[in-house]
């Protein structure tokens, strides 16, 4: 059936990273690892510190390249897109980073930095439906429109990640992958992010990857999950069924940690 294919398969992707720059000392980031994202699931990773998470975000936003293994995206080799497909393929996929203030321009006023991707994307856009775009973003995600002109330090935290996130969500991405959008935060602040989370799944009906080390946030906002250590999936699911009858012995001490 046409469409019917994943928005996102990965298939045995490893990567490994060089120690020290010996290239025969080289570290496993990921062994091996197969995904897959189909439209409008919320897909969480969980794991610990250092069990690759970050590596699958990177890789699937092609931050990073892997070493083996195949990346389909829509069912298309990534290794082989053309340069029209890559630069669509930067609007298709979008990330919300741990840290809203590395990732905004703190140059930039918050308008330009979420009409940014508009210029570059969605062309046929006039000067005045993008500041208004800019505008009606910000207020889905929470904010003044009015305080567009504003500049990233002169936001708390939490509203930097609403920025962050209203410019991901600017060019309409068929996929958004948040690595640890709430680590970041204090905590009354992550309950406010994700509510806001919750929100906008509901309403856009979003195709997400939610990188995390929370079970509860898993547990939240998750369809499937897949649960990483030291760079291999141990155990996938229905979040539901994996997070209350886990069958792997490190998931089970996972959710222990919680209780
Ligand atoms: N650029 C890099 N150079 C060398 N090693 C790296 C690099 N990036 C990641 N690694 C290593 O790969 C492994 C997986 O790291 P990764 O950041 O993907 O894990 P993570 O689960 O996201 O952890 P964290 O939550 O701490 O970011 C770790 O052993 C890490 O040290």
């Amino acid at each position: 059936m046409a469409g019917a294919e994943p928005l996102v398969a990965l298939e045995g992707v490893a990567k490994s990273f060089a120690r020290r720059l010996l290239v025969q000392n080289r570290s496993f980031a990921l062994s091996g690892i197969d995904i897959t994202i189909n439209r409008g699931e919320v897909v969480g990773i969980l794991g610990e510190s250092g069990s690759g998470k970050s590596t699958v975000a990177n890789i699937i936003t092609r931050l990073t390249g892997y070493d083996s293994g195949r990346y389909l995206f829509k069912g298309r080799d990534v290794a082989t897109l053309t340069r029209k497909e890559s630069f669509a393929f930067k609007s298709d996929v979008q990330i919300v980073f741990q840290d809203p203030y590395g990732s905004l321009n703190p140059r930039a006023t918050v308008q330009s930095s979420v009409m940014e991707s508009l210029l570059l994307h969605k062309r046929e856009l006039g000067k005045a439906e993008r500041i208004a775009r800019a505008g009606q973003l910000l207020e889905e995600v929470g904010l003044n429109a009015a305080w567009g002109d504003r500049y990233p330090h002169e936001f708390s935290g939490g509203q930097r990640q609403r920025v962050a996130i209203a410019r991901a969500l600017a060019v309409e991405p068929e996929l958004l992958v948040c690595d640890e959008p709430l680590s970041s935060l204090d905590v009354s602040i992550q309950a406010q992010i994700l509510e806001l989370f919750v929100r906008m799944i509901r309403e856009r009906n979003l195709t997400i990857v939610f990188i995390s080390h929370d079970v509860n946030v898993v547990r939240l906002l998750c369809d499937r999950v897949y649960v990483m250590n030291q760079g291999r999936i141990v155990e996938q699911g229905q979040a539901r069924d994996v997070l209350s009858r886990p069958q792997n012995e490190y998931t089970a001490r996972l959710l222990e940690a919680v209780y």
